[in-house]
């Protein structure tokens, strides 16, 4: 046996984290907010299978770093949810897992104070926290699924999730997808190419054998039955929107060729806004339009919002962050966030309903 060190050449060090099992067991799911999940994400199949008229609006931050001002934006959203819920569904964001484009921070989970020093079990613990005290406020939430492993430790907590753009094409998180509990939203790729949700929708549908971790930590061979619940987002790509009436024809003709549910979400941020939050509520009353004339596939909507306006860097100070404003994306403020929720219910409530009698 050769003495030369092959393996772990660029590991700086590894660290033994708690187990699914026990996070769970120290912040277990209340009946409430179990009844939340379970509910929601009944609400958001039988939208897609056309039994429920209602659009589901997954909405909020774009990235949660401020617990406080989560739980702020959550016990507002939770009064609007209330208002609007014969015509919307409506589901918080609550993203703790941040894809990049190069390097920067990566969400709560994986740095929760944000300051590199990654201290992950503290950042599952209070995101573990977070999703439990929503839930039980009664408002489901939804995530992106970018780490394959963190499912294991947070999937019951969730209504829906996303697949990112940067990740439709990863054949780890079409696999992850498979076993997923609840519907996934498959968003075009960045270049704003539809194949990749197509056949990303496609891949979860079908059965698949993977390594994973079982609830006890252990690495397993995870054997799934298939998720039918995969849909398509459209997030715009490649320097263009794709919210418009022919790319979602388009992504309609696409989905019907491969034999896929016609469920389509949109986007109103990312390339549908290109990264201006300005526009999103203009994206809003575009498909708010495109409904009132005939549209049936548009079933879901995402919308980055926060208390304040815009975003801001990571200061130097952390005590420098200014209160309910985004870290990563620019997002909408809560007034504008109430104002374009309120219009797009008004103008579909009696129009929704017609769709699925
Ligand atoms: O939604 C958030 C961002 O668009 C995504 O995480 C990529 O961010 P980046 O291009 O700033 O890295
Ligand atoms: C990263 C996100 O979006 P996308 O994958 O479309 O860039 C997001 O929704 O936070």
């Amino acid at each position: 046996m050769s003495g030369k060190k092959l393996e772990d050449l660029n590991v700086a060090s590894t660290e033994t984290l708690i187990t699914p099992e026990a996070l769970k067991s120290e912040m277990p799911l209340s009946d409430q907010a179990a009844e939340t999940v379970a509910n929601s994400r009944q609400a958001i199949y039988d939208i897609m299978d056309g039994k429920d008229h209602r659009l589901f609006v997954v909405v909020g931050p774009c990235s949660i770093h401020d617990v406080d001002a989560a739980r702020d934006y959550a016990k507002r959203l939770k009064a609007l949810a209330d208002e609007v819920s014969d015509t919307l569904l409506i589901v918080m964001r609550v993203y703790f897992e941040k894809p990049r484009t190069t390097v920067g921070w990566k969400g709560l989970i994986n740095d929760p104070h944000l300051n590199d020093t990654f201290d992950i079990e503290q950042g599952l613990h209070i995101g573990r926290r977070l999703l439990l005290d929503i839930n039980e406020m009664g408002l489901p939430a939804a995530t992106e699924a970018l780490d394959p492993i963190s499912p294991q430790y947070l999937q019951d907590t969730i209504a829906w999730s996303a697949i990112g753009a940067r990740t439709t094409e990863s054949q780890t998180h079409r696999e992850m997808s498979s076993g997923l509990s609840m519907a996934i939203g498959f968003k075009n790729g960045t270049d704003g190419s539809l194949d990749v949700a197509v056949n990303a929708m496609k891949s979860v549908s079908h059965p698949h054998s993977f390594l994973g971790i079982d609830q006890k930590g252990q690495v397993a061979i995870i054997r799934t039955k298939g998720n039918n619940y995969g849909h398509a987002v459209l997030r715009g790509g490649g320097g263009k929107p794709n919210y418009d009436s022919v790319s979602v024809a388009l992504c309609e003709q696409a989905l019907e060729k491969a034999g896929l549910r016609k469920s389509i979400m949109v986007d109103c941020s990312h390339a549908n806004s290109n990264k201006d939050p300005g526009i999103q509520p203009l994206v809003m009353q575009d498909i708010t339009h495109q409904i009132l004339e005939g549209n049936q596939s548009i079933q879901g909507l995402m919308v980055e919002s926060n208390i304040n306006w815009g975003n801001q860097s990571i200061p130097e100070k952390l005590e420098d962050l200014k209160y309910g404003v985004s870290i990563t994306d620019a997002c909408i403020d809560w007034p504008t966030t109430e104002k374009a929720i309120r219009e797009m219910r008004d103008k579909l409530k009696d129009v929704l309903p017609k769709r699925t009698a």
